[in-house]
């Protein structure tokens, strides 16, 4: 056990990418940090900084001591009561993988503490089952774009790197729209049709990723899966999503289970004021408010460093000089 504290910085992710559904999931240059340690004979305190994190727990229910308690576990050792200390510049419940890069900061972080008992393959193994499918995981633990199946005892991956042009714009709304919520909208029984059409979309879109043939990406980068049963929880998408290409995007998908929708750049297009504006007043014109960022795939996972014990700095000013204004 690690006698200090333990520091991880993680990407959040976008998942499926169009017609990837639980496949595929690209890394975001948005980052959530958690802090741990052990603190013998102390009880185990939460700390929730900035306003990001509001409505989370701070008790023992809360999802990164979970977490952290399955490492111990798994690793055959006693659980020490603990010091968590979380901010996080990823929205909650907006598509943007929020409770993965949670999953994956408290999993790397209990593992440092513990010694690193787990090796990585372990980590996702445990990360796709918590999360129940492999892809925001996937892309918040190896960074890039990650290209993963899970047969529901175990998941396979592949990295890769994604194209130096790609430029990411994300719109997101308001409101929230849990993963659960936004599951259970989907059919239990598809079209032949429609899954013929899914398989070719994700394999030519992977195929396209992977060889730096971004001219594909507007055909590619389509589905009838989920994204058509999705689009009554967030109005205006439909419209953005049939438009968009002719606005200015390579590509344009619903950000994992949404509401926020994802347009993959051109790094050097002329039209990404005309893009942007687009999707800001297509989303007004249904009522619905939304924020824009300008990301970049994220090409690393967790980064993670570990400070002695007799600590003089806080949480907050060690990662000061990094998080958003
Ligand atoms: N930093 C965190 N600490 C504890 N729990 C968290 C944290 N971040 C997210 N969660 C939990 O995850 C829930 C959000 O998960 P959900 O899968 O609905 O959305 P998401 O992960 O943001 O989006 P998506 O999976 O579509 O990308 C939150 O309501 C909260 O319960
Ligand atoms: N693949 C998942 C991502 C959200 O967690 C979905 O679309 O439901």
């Amino acid at each position: 056990m690690i006698n200090g504290q333990v520091l991880v910085k993680v990407p959040a992710s976008t998942a499926n990418l169009g017609p990837g559904f639980d496949t595929l999931g690209m890394a975001l240059s948005l980052y959530a940090w958690i802090e741990m340690e052990a603190v013998p004979g102390g009880d185990t305190v939460i700390e929730l900084y900035g306003e990001g994190l509001e409505g989370i727990p701070t008790d023992k229910t809360n999802l990164t001591y979970k977490v952290a308690k399955l490492v111990f576990e798994e690793a055959g050792l006693e659980m020490p009561e603990l010091r968590i200390a979380m901010y996080s510049e990823i929205p909650l419940t907006r598509g943007l993988g929020s409770s993965a890069s949670a999953i994956v900061a408290a999993l790397v972080a209990a593992n440092a503490l513990a010694g690193s008992p787990l090796g990585e393959d372990k980590l996702f193994q445990m990360a796709s089952e918590l999360e129940g499918h492999p892809d925001n995981v996937g892309a918040s633990l190896f960074g890039g774009i990650v290209v993963s199946a899970w047969d529901g005892t175990r998941a396979e991956k592949v990295r890769i790197a994604p194209h130096e042009n790609l430029e990411v714009l994300v719109a997101i709304p308001s409101f929230q729209l849990s993963t659960e919520k936004a599951r259970h909208a989907l059919p239990a029984k598809l079209d032949m049709k429609d899954a013929v059409y899914n398989v070719a979309c994700s394999s030519l879109l992977v195929a396209a990723l992977a060889s730096g043939n971004l001219e594909l990406i507007p055909f590619a980068m389509r589905d009838k899966l989920h994204q058509p049963y999705r689009a009554p929880l967030v109005p205006g998408m439909s419209e953005i999503l049939e438009q968009a290409t002719s606005r200015g995007a390579l590509g344009i998908a619903l950000s994992g289970a949404g509401p926020t929708l994802l347009a993959l750049v051109d790094r050097s297009s002329d039209r990404k004021a005309e893009l942007e504006s687009f999707l800001l007043d297509t989303l007004r014109a249904y009522g619905i408010e939304a924020q824009t960022m300008w990301l970049a795939p994220a090409l690393n996972g967790p980064e993670l460093a570990i400070f002695d014990a007799g600590k003089t700095v806080t949480f907050m000013e060690r990662i000061k000089g990094e998080v958003r204004a």
